[in-house]
């Protein structure tokens, strides 16, 4: 099974002079003469799971693809476990676990082959069938990987990302096609490599239920800059710091409004009631929230100076 690693470390605290994991300032990247990222600040701590969010297009795999140097910045500085991603090495690139969106070409090998042929690139990796069984893939072990489904294959490219035991892990959707059960294991094995093992985690995802349940911090970007940046109740709160207060009164008709007391708003409606109140509901701000807001800020045409841009530092 597995081998313990050293005490985990939790994201440093603001003000920590420890050199983040990921540490980027002014990141900007044109393809031809088109701008896709526009100054990208970021600090990604030990131990952290942080999620990039945003819409199609917004330059998520751009910006990772940066990260993990499978592409060169137009300008601005990086650095990604301590070295320049544009000049990692072999032994930094062991460092770090790769679970892309593409499917490599291994379609003819039996799983627990393929785990064990790649566990032999790494120095210290994890027991091919401590793993299998860590991402739920045991009983497929002696399977051809043609012969995966999509949601198995998608276990298999974990395996296989985290097989070498890094200490920074990319996950691109990593549960796309994964049924509810398999995501649930997938967030808690997450959860595990983060919180016990100290991986700190670089994930993107569509999945704004999934960056909430799993992420310490999430920047949000759109049209290549980071627009908001906080944990996931920091960012509910920005986009609108009031709640909505439902209900029904006596004569039938619905009621709804927005309010940065609901409290009051509700002790009010019972002062004024005779008895108890029909579909009461207090609906706090989102994540979903936020996120539409700044998407479609993005398309009002906002610009740069806008307020609430951030950076994720
Ligand atoms: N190799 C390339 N050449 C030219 N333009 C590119 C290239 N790769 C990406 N782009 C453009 O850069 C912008 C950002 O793309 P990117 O793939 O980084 O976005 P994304 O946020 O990852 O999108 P998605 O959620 O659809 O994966 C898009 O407008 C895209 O068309």
């Amino acid at each position: 099974m597995t081998t313990p690693r050293p005490t985990p470390v939790r994201p440093a605290p603001p003000g920590a002079t420890a050199l983040p994991v990921i540490r980027a300032r002014g990141v900007t990247m044109a393809y031809g003469d088109v701008d896709v990222l526009h100054g990208i600040d970021l600090d990604i701590h030990q131990g952290e799971v942080f999620a990039l969010l945003g819409p199609n297009g917004a330059g998520k795999t751009t910006t990772v693809e940066i990260l993990e140097g499978f592409r060169q910045r137009s300008s601005g500085e990086v650095s990604v476990l301590g070295a320049d991603p544009e000049r990692g090495d072999d032994a930094w690139r062991g460092r770090i676990g790769l679970v892309l969106q593409s499917w490599r070409d291994h379609r003819r090998w039996r799983v627990a082959e393929l785990l064990t042929h790649f566990a032999t690139y790494y120095p210290d990796p994890r027991d091919p069938a401590g793993l299998l069984d860590l991402v739920g893939l045991t009983g497929q072990a002696g399977q051809q990987v043609d012969r995966l489904s999509g949601g198995q294959r998608r276990r298999l490219d974990v395996a296989l990302g985290i097989v070498g035991r890094p200490e920074l892990l990319f996950l691109d959707e990593p549960t796309t096609g994964f049924d509810p059960e398999a995501r649930h294991e997938f967030h808690l094995l997450v959860e595990r490599l983060a919180r016990e093992e100290g991986v700190t985690v670089l994930l993107t995802t569509h999945d704004l239920v999934e960056a909430e349940r799993l992420a310490d911090r999430i920047a949000m970007l759109v049209g290549g800059r980071i627009r908001a940046c906080g944990t996931p109740a920091e960012l509910a709160r920005r986009a609108a710091a009031q709640a909505e207060v439902r209900w029904t009164a006596d004569d039938g008709t619905a009621h709804r409004e927005r309010t940065e007391d609901p409290s009051r708003l509700v002790w009010e409606l019972h002062q004024d009631a005779t008895g108890p109140i029909a579909g009461l509901e207090v609906r706090r701000p989102t994540l979903e929230d936020t996120y539409l807001h700044m998407v479609h800020r993005e398309d009002d045409g906002a610009d740069e100076a806008v307020e609430g841009e951030a950076q994720a530092v």
